[in-house]
């Protein structure tokens, strides 16, 4: 949406750059799959766009702003609106409860800090998000991850670029393209299971072990072990390095009884 009230911050450094793309707009709210029941955190709304497009779901939407010129403008804009609710905060520390869904158009700049907070605690996993993001950061998270954490991520959330968005579909325009970031839960772990996923992938991300197959049978037996990996589509000949996330935690799972 272009900039129109005077009083709205101007585009500088900090990242304020507007969705102005309808189908941009109309692939998010899709892709995001909203229910009428849900409740839904637009983190960093600016001037409400998406917040409005999320609201004629009907879902109970919370938009976070942390600038208090856009938080005002929402305020004005969604007055009277009860599908609404404007909390003037930083997105970075804002509680967001696992049971809320997440569709936002973020600052660039908060992007690792969000995902971080919202990926990494153990436990049931939030219920999705639906980022959009820095084209290289969503592929970057998307793509095999290279360090303990990222895999702690991706073993826990199906992590997907869902569309490539354009950096022409902001205004202003941003110096890179961005891209929407699906992040779905994948099954939950026991607590027993995620302490054993850690530990495994502190191993493997350690890189004391050449194959898939030793680190496996240290966790879940000898045999077990590397038919956990097997059916998770994984090789117990491979680099452990090269095992997607999601089989180390079918190992750390164990046998299904
Ligand atoms: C990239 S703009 C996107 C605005 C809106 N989502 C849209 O698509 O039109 C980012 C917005 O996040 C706000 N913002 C920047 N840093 C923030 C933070 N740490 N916490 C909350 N909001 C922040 C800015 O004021 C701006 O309104």
């Amino acid at each position: 949406m272009p900039a129109r009230a005077s009083s709205r911050p101007r585009a500088n450094h900090s990242g304020i750059h507007h969705l102005q793309s309808s189908a941009v707009l109309r692939a998010l709210v899709r892709s995001a799959a909203i229910e009428p029941t849900d409740r839904v955190y637009d983190l960093g709304a600016g001037p409400g766009t998406i917040t409005a497009a999320l609201a004629r779901t009907g879902a109970q939407v919370v938009a976070v702003e942390r600038d208090p010129r856009f938080a005002r403008e929402l305020r004005r804009r969604f007055d009277g609106d009860a599908r609404v609710r404007v909390v003037e905060a930083d997105l970075r520390t804002v509680a967001v409860p696992r049971d809320a869904r997440v569709v936002a158009s973020i600052p660039f700049a908060t992007s690792s800090a969000l995902v971080a907070r919202l990926l990494d605690p153990p436990g049931r996993p939030r219920v999705g998000a639906d980022l959009i993001v820095e084209h290289g950061f969503a592929r970057r998270l998307a793509g095999r991850p290279r360090s303990e954490r990222s895999a702690w991520w991706a073993a826990r959330y199906e992590l997907r670029v869902a569309r490539t968005v354009g950096r022409r579909a902001f205004a202003p325009a941003p110096a890179v393209d961005a891209a929407l970031l699906r992040i779905r839960p994948r099954e939950p772990l026991t607590a027993d299971a995620e302490r054993r996923l850690r530990a495994l992938l502190r191993i493997v991300y350690g890189g004391r072990h050449a194959r898939a197959g030793t680190v496996a049978r240290r966790f879940a037996g000898r045999t077990a072990g590397p038919a956990l990996l097997r059916a998770a589509g994984a090789d117990p000949a491979a680099h452990p390095l090269a095992v997607a996330p999601h089989a180390w935690a079918a190992v750390a799972a164990g046998p299904r009884p």
